[in-house]
């Protein structure tokens, strides 16, 4: 596969990255009718996902680890019944849209280039799919509600009892479905490391105007039902044993910090570390009594909660934070695990950097994009889509910023 050649076709794609992408649902939807009804009927954040993988995959064409993220992706698709039939109809409205929006990069050889590229990634695809499949794996899980608690105005902690054993690694998180809003699918992290009773806690953060967090929050209760995706995700315990490590995590990012304290708890109670919980006030702290719980068990870790003050606004607690991780020594010898916001995540990554941590040992996930992007653009048509927000806290503090950063 001609490498250089997909990179540059890509290149001018991306500089009309709206536009390709409409055309290529369009195009989608009109030459196969009834594909419409398997998407959601808000697009926007499912036309973000389709540019959001493909600069993936166009980024990391050299990357061994391409495949198996391919092979995820396949399995994960099969909770939208993608069929054979579906790859190629995708592929076919994929490359007419490049070629509408390459102009005249479009040449033979691009056109070539691009269709074997599409052909290799949809074999990996489904034969993701497929070796899922064969190891009996559902499509996707139902589970039952069986509790549902709420902190505040905006939070929920949902139980829920899959019907078939949902074997996942603390730290990950499933996609979740709900018939309230149909063929919406959300990203949760399953909140603590596998139960012997199969149950799973997702934590719900409400989002001002989103249909799903609304629903998960305000509307579903025990006795209903939804379903869950096959588990994924890379923040997963990496230190090995005796290694010290830093946990930070701010609102529902407590969820995955807390599966992985508590593989933490079973596995190394003598670890040494140290945890921070950020929450946007005190009444949003709903994580402390598991976090005292699991202290009591990890008698090594050294916990501090951070809010904003009362009628504060709430960014002032990640102020607060950056100045208790400025006061800690040591960073170059840590591994960090960060959970919370995207906004939140991207600055506290930056600042650990500066502080000495070695970017390879800040572990966090970049969750599937909803609606916006949930990590800082970085290519022309992510900026062009979710142009990046300003950073808002202490700029005075900071040292200043590597030249080569490009916004
Ligand atoms: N529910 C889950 O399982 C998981 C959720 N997340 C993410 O965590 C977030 C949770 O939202 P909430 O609980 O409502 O948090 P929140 O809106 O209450 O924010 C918590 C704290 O994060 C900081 N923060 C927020 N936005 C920031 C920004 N742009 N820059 C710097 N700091 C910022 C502030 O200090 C704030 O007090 C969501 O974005 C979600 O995607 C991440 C991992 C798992």
């Amino acid at each position: 596969m001609d490498h250089q050649l997909l990179r540059s076709t890509f290149a001018v794609v991306e500089r009309r990255a709206e536009h390709a992408v409409t055309f290529f649902y369009s195009h989608l939807f009109w030459h196969n009718p009834g594909v419409r009804e398997l998407f959601p009927e808000d697009m926007l954040p499912q036309r973000d996902r389709l540019l959001a993988a493909l600069t993936h995959v166009v980024t990391h064409l050299e990357d061994p680890g391409l495949a198996a993220y391919l092979g995820q992706l396949g399995r994960d698709h099969r909770k939208f019944l993608a069929s054979p039939a579906l790859y190629a109809a995708v592929g076919q409205s994929l490359l007419a849209a490049f070629a509408h929006a390459a102009g005249a990069a479009w040449t033979i050889e691009a056109e070539k280039a691009w269709t074997e590229a599409y052909g290799h990634v949809a074999e990996l695809m489904l034969a993701g799919a497929d070796a899922a499949a064969g190891a009996g794996e559902p499509a996707w899980w139902d589970a039952d509600v069986v509790r549902h608690e709420r902190y505040g105005d905006d939070l929920a902690v949902l139980t829920l009892r899959p019907r078939q054993p949902l074997l996942h690694l603390p730290g990950q998180y499933v996609g979740v479905s709900s018939l309230r809003v149909p063929r919406v699918w959300r990203t949760y992290s399953l909140a603590d490391a596998p139960r012997p009773d199969g149950t799973v806690e997702l934590h719900v953060s409400r989002i001002a105007g989103g249909a799903m967090s609304t629903a998960l929050v305000e509307e579903t209760g025990p006795g209903e039902v939804l379903r869950l995706s096959a588990p994924g995700g890379g923040l997963v315990a990496r230190t090995p044993p005796g290694g010290l490590r830093t946990y930070i995590c701010a609102g529902t990012g407590w969820a995955p910090v807390r599966a992985l304290l508590a593989e933490a708890a079973a596995a190394e109670p003598d670890l040494e570390g140290r945890l921070f919980v950020v929450a946007r006030s005190k009444e949003y702290l709903y994580a402390r009594e598991d976090a005292e719980r699991l202290k009591e068990r990890l008698p090594g870790l050294n916990v501090t909660y951070i809010t904003a003050a009362p009628r504060q606004r709430k960014d002032q607690a990640t102020e607060r934070l950056l100045r208790a991780l400025r006061a800690c020594v040591r960073w170059s010898a840590h591994d960090v695990y960060l959970a919370g916001p995207p906004g939140f995540v991207a600055e506290v990554a930056e600042v650990l950097e500066e502080l000495g941590t070695d970017p390879e040992r800040i572990h966090h996930d970049t969750l599937p994009s909803v609606g916006r992007f949930t990590t800082r653009p970085n290519t022309a048509a992510e900026r062009l889509l979710g142009p990046p927000t300003p950073l808002w806290h202490d700029p005075e503090a900071r040292a200043p910023r590597g030249a080569s950063r490009s916004f």
